[in-house]
């Protein structure tokens, strides 16, 4: 998977991904009034609203980008129901051929960790019948417990071919609070950055490992070191826009051969119409096309990344 997402970044020509991270204020009251007509003011329409707005971001957007990030507690916010308007997103922007990261942000006992990583990147046997519970080609993982809270996710990717972007410097501002802590004469993030490129090292695809890095657009010069570190680790890089980050904050995330960096969008791609500049071209019923101009946007700014 990660030979798959490396491919369509470097076909689109774009290293982004946009994260779909609805919030039912966010949606086009169009949108919710149509949702709210067929299933009345419930969990079942507050998520067929955030469906029907997920689904005209994915057609407005799919043919510039490589992959998606639904974020799943957004979903998980509306129980049973926004877990189904989860599986329906991913199931859909697949079909439309883009890689899913499923933000899940788990980790946990060994054990534990396997049925996540069963649940969100593998197959279920019951009887003689095999399930795929969710479709996320990635997840996030929260490496807090240690080795053996990661390695069953690693496990499931090697057998299913998939991969896992692993927290190492978030990008919110306490992220400092631990994750900077000097041990041995070295920060914790690098630490742990020394551990994903271990453990991607047993998981090569063609150029990068199925194993990747989280570190924020928020901290570049820790994504300067953080990236000598973890060579052939892909970053996933959240906090572009919304938090702060901008294209020429980027430039040290990226390997010299352009690659090696993908880098996440949410509220500034699927609020765009809600936003400066946008809000004054694009109504609330031109929503997806606010969010297909604000990719265009941030492919643009990303080239600043690159200039010398
Ligand atoms: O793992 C993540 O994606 C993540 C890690 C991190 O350090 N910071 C971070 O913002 N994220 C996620 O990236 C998205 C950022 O959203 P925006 O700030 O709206 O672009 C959210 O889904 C966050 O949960």
């Amino acid at each position: 998977m990660i030979n798959q997402l490396v491919k369509g970044i470097k076909e689109k020509d774009a290293p982004i991904v946009v994260g779909l991270d609805p919030m039912l204020s966010y949606v086009p009251k169009h949108l919710v009034k149509d949702a709210f007509a067929a299933y009345g003011e419930t969990l079942e329409g507050a998520c067929e609203a955030i469906w029907q707005f997920n689904k005209g971001i994915i057609d407005a957007t799919y043919d510039l980008i490589p992959a998606v990030k639904p974020q799943v507690a957004m979903y998980e916010q509306f129980g049973v129901e926004g877990l189904k308007a989860f599986k329906k997103t991913c199931d859909y922007a697949k079909s439309k051929g883009l890689v899913i990261i499923g933000d899940i942000k788990r980790g946990d006992i060994g054990s534990t960790s396997e049925a996540y990583a069963i649940g969100h990147l593998g197959t279920v046997k019951i009887g003689e019948h095999v399930y795929s519970p969710f479709t996320e080609d990635f997840v996030t993982v929260n490496p807090y417990l240690g080795s053996d809270g990661v390695k069953p996710f690693l496990k499931v990717c090697k057998d299913t071919d998939k991969g896992v972007f692993i927290l190492v410097k978030t990008s919110n501002p306490s992220s400092g609070e631990f994750q900077d802590r000097q041990i041995d004469g070295k920060p914790l993030y690098e630490i742990v950055a020394e551990k994903v490129a271990e453990w991607g090292e047993d998981v090569m695809g063609e150029d990068y490992s199925y194993v990747g890095a989280v570190v924020g657009a928020t901290y570049p010069e820790m994504g300067a070191a953080l990236r000598k570190i973890m060579p052939k680790n892909y970053i996933l890089v959240p906090g572009y826009g919304a938090q702060g980050g901008t294209g020429k904050d980027l430039a040290p995330f990226f390997n010299e051969d352009g690659l090696g960096a993908i880098v996440n969008s949410s509220r500034g791609i699927i609020c765009a119409y809600q936003k400066d500049p946008y809000k004054e071209k694009f109504s609330s019923v031109d929503y997806a096309d606010a969010s297909r101009q604000a990719v265009l946007d941030m492919k643009e700014d990303l080239k600043n990344a690159f200039v010398k």
